[in-house]
């Protein structure tokens, strides 16, 4: 009864000329009753962020940098004169160089990435650029990477673009706003999406001493040509927090595991974790700078509502705790999942059927009804999506299962099967 012996067995295929597989088990904690303390790398979406400005601003000095691949394309692509920059599966890298290289005048660079991100789109960013008189063109098919861009200095100070599709975009362009040498006013057409990371942008040039103003569709952001030394501390990453709220959600009441580095007024819109996981009886309290999260009731819920259109990363983290508890869930505000490293709501769709859940997806939202059981040994396909990989990892809490390409996870979250040992999740290779 209290020795539960579910374990999450990992299958590693990576296709260099042969397939090579690589076996890792896990098994969870003996008596699913967890105490742990992990420290969770810096957030990527401000160190790409953080990056770029001090590219642009060398006074700036970066604290708790992520070590994750994206944080590590970006690094290594602002570096680059003239010549081709891949950035994997890196979309905010992407987005963000996009605008970066189209202003620097002198540089020349061809930006790709996987296969994947020739297959993610970038035309309202290049049309918004190119309206403000950056020279882009199209490598292979028009609104995708492969992008040659011929760097320029940009003079103009107003675009409107839709913000409907990605706010990577709108911060790509916000954040070589104060560089040019008139500032920028941008007009945002269309319901916005993804909006705290608009604002996380905005949070980080206030933090270098831009001014700017967000109001209604509108934002302006004066220019600025020096700054002061500021040193940007990047806070941990709210997503990769996701993954242990699941754990502590699926675990036993009294478990409890403390995170670091975070704090309560974080610059990210993942921090509503603390509030939608009250709901799964996850109690999160604040501390100096780590987060301690409690397991303090058994969820009463048959099912939740939650629009997402705010914190699109955490869908499927909260999907598969809604399926591990045996509860339903409606989620919405989706609509940006089929363009992320892979149609999410088709791939949420596709594993969690096999582990038995009844589900459907349209192309903005999820629902899933109360189920009761959860199929075993099921193999998870992660579809190149770091976010497949570690949503479904909590769910060793609850049945055995297999996670296919388990190296995907190093894209935003290096250490996570290092950290899940350490909380006694028995991990093998098989
Ligand atoms: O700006 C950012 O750092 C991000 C914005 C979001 O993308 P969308 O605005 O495309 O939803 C999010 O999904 C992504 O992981 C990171
Ligand atoms: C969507 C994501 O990343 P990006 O768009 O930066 O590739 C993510 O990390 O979930």
């Amino acid at each position: 009864m209290y020795l539960l012996t579910s374990r999450i067995v990992l299958l590693q295929n990576t296709i260099i000329k042969e397939i090579k597989t690589l076996k890792l088990h896990l098994s969870k904690h003996p008596n699913n009753h967890i105490t742990a303390s992990i420290q969770i790398t810096g957030s990527k979406s401000e160190s790409n962020r953080s990056l770029l400005l001090r590219a642009l601003y060398p006074e700036i000095s970066i604290e708790n940098l992520s070590n994750s691949d994206d944080a590590q394309v970006m690094e290594k692509g602002l570096q680059v004169e003239n010549g081709v920059v891949d950035i994997h599966h890196a979309g905010t890298a992407m987005r963000f160089l996009t605008g970066y290289f189209a202003s620097q005048e002198g540089k020349e660079v061809t930006l790709t990435g996987s296969q994947r991100m020739t297959e993610r789109p970038v035309k309202v960013l290049v049309e918004a650029l190119r309206s403000l008189g950056a020279d882009i063109a199209y490598e292979k098919n028009e609104g995708y990477p492969p992008i040659r861009i011929k760097g320029k200095k940009l003079v103009k100070n107003r675009v409107s673009l839709p913000a409907n599709i990605s706010s990577q975009y709108i911060s790509s362009l916000l954040l070589i706003a104060p560089s040019l040498e008139n500032g920028l006013e941008l007009e945002l057409i269309g319901k916005i999406t993804s909006v705290p990371y608009i604002k996380m942008t905005l949070g980080l040039l206030s933090q270098i001493g831009v001014a700017s103003t967000f109001e209604d569709n509108i934002i302006t952001v004066s220019p600025k040509a020096k700054v002061a030394p500021t040193v940007l501390t990047v806070e941990s990453d709210w997503s990769s927090a996701s993954y242990y709220y699941s754990i502590v959600a699926l675990s036993d009441v009294g478990s409890e595991i403390k995170l670091s580095a975070y704090k309560k007024d974080s610059l990210q819109g993942d921090g509503v974790l603390s509030d939608i996981y009250t709901d799964f009886g996850v109690e999160t309290s604040f501390s100096n700078n780590y987060i301690l999260l409690k397991k303090t009731a058994d969820c009463e819920l048959t099912t939740v509502n939650c629009d997402l259109a705010n914190a699109p990363d955490i869908a499927q983290t909260i999907a598969v705790t809604c399926f591990g508890l045996g509860i339903g869930c409606h989620l919405t505000g989706l609509h940006t999942l089929k363009i992320k490293e892979t149609d999410r709501l088709e791939a949420l769709h596709t594993e969690l059927t096999k582990l038995g859940a009844d589900i459907s997806v349209t192309d903005k939202a999820l629902t899933l009804r109360p189920s009761t059981s959860i199929k075993k040994d099921v193999a998870i396909d992660t579809y190149n999506d770091h976010r497949m990989a570690m949503a479904f990892a909590p769910l060793a809490l609850k049945t055995c299962l297999v996670i296919n390409d388990a190296e995907v996870v190093s894209k935003s979250y290096p250490d996570f099967w290092k950290d899940l040992k350490s909380l006694l999740f028995d991990v093998n290779e098989i």
